[in-house]
């Protein structure tokens, strides 16, 4: 296992910055970070023992900077299982986040709609999860550090942050969705039996990450929010085929409205962070 804490500590020492914030930017939305003001760049290749990122749409660096007057730090692309990585590594950067003493997480992927009123482009937030990829990333050894060996996952984002959001946007004149995200091991798409099946189980986004993520932050207490852009409808509900091309293709599109939600996100920790 890498030794989180070394590395998490040398970062913070050369960057010369504590971050209060990490956020997980998913396919084609690594664009947020053109946002970090004073930023520095540091790729995962520099950093010994760390997966790297093989997906297009995803860089394969971590972005420092001051984002909406947060000291924040950016993933710009993140590890998936289906690139062969172990599943513990799909979630070393969790456990870095963690020890940099980041207790505020925000992850967002692109996924594919299953809840027919939802629509390409739209932000939905994830409110449950479903683990169909039935891998999990605290298997082996509990690191006590971090925490419990069995944690409870009632609720696997923070409600107060959602509700927050919600509130926010709601006054804005826009509706938050939220619905639950399944994961898939990928890195094929569904079939349109499968989407039928995912359906009947209650899911309303299907996608390739964020699942070992979301478990992985919950173990070790970090507050998450998760955003999903539905970058296109599931396998079979629309005529459509597939690609990566029209999923990063509609996560830039969208990057305004993406933007504007996640700059809200950090507006309203900001408010709850005060109180
Ligand atoms: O990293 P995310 O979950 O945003 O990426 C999704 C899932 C696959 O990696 C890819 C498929 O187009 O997009
Ligand atoms: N599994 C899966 N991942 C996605 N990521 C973006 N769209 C999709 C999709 O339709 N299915």
């Amino acid at each position: 296992m890498l030794n989180y804490f070394q590395i998490a500590s040398s970062m913070i020492r050369d960057i010369g910055m504590k971050p209060k914030i990490a956020l997980i930017l998913g396919s084609g939305l690594g664009y947020l970070t053109c946002e970090f003001q004073n930023s520095t760049a540091v790729y995962y290749s520099q950093i010994p023992g760390f997966p790297a990122s093989t997906v297009q749409g995803h860089s394969g660096r971590f972005i420092f900077g001051n984002f909406h007057g947060i000291p924040s730090v950016a993933m710009e692309g993140r590890f998936h299982f289906y690139e062969g990585h172990e599943i513990r590594d799909v979630v070393s950067p969790i456990y870095l986040f963690k020890e940099m003493g980041i207790e505020r997480l925000l992850i967002t992927n692109a996924s594919g709609g299953i809840n027919k009123t939802y629509s390409p482009g739209e932000i939905v937030a994830i409110r449950d999860i479903i683990n169909l990829g039935f891998r999990n990333p605290l298997r082996g050894p509990n690191e006590e550090k971090f925490g419990v060996r069995f944690p409870d996952m009632s609720s696997v984002v923070d409600l107060e942050w959602l509700a927050r959001l919600r509130e926010r946007l709601c006054r804005d004149g826009h509706e938050l969705k939220e619905g639950t995200y399944i994961w898939t091991l990928g890195p094929s798409y569904e079939s349109p039996s499968e989407i039928k099946s995912f359906e009947f189980l209650g899911a309303d986004m299907v996608g390739m990450s964020t699942v070992p993520e979301l478990i992985a932050a919950n173990h070790c207490r970090m507050k998450t929010l998760a955003l999903s852009c539905v970058t296109n409808m599931a396998s079979g509900i629309l005529k459509e085929k597939l690609s990566h091309d029209d999923v990063v293709r509609t996560a830039n599109r969208i990057r305004h409205r993406f933007s504007d939600i996640v700059g809200k996100a950090l507006e309203v920790l900001k408010e709850i962070d005060d109180e």
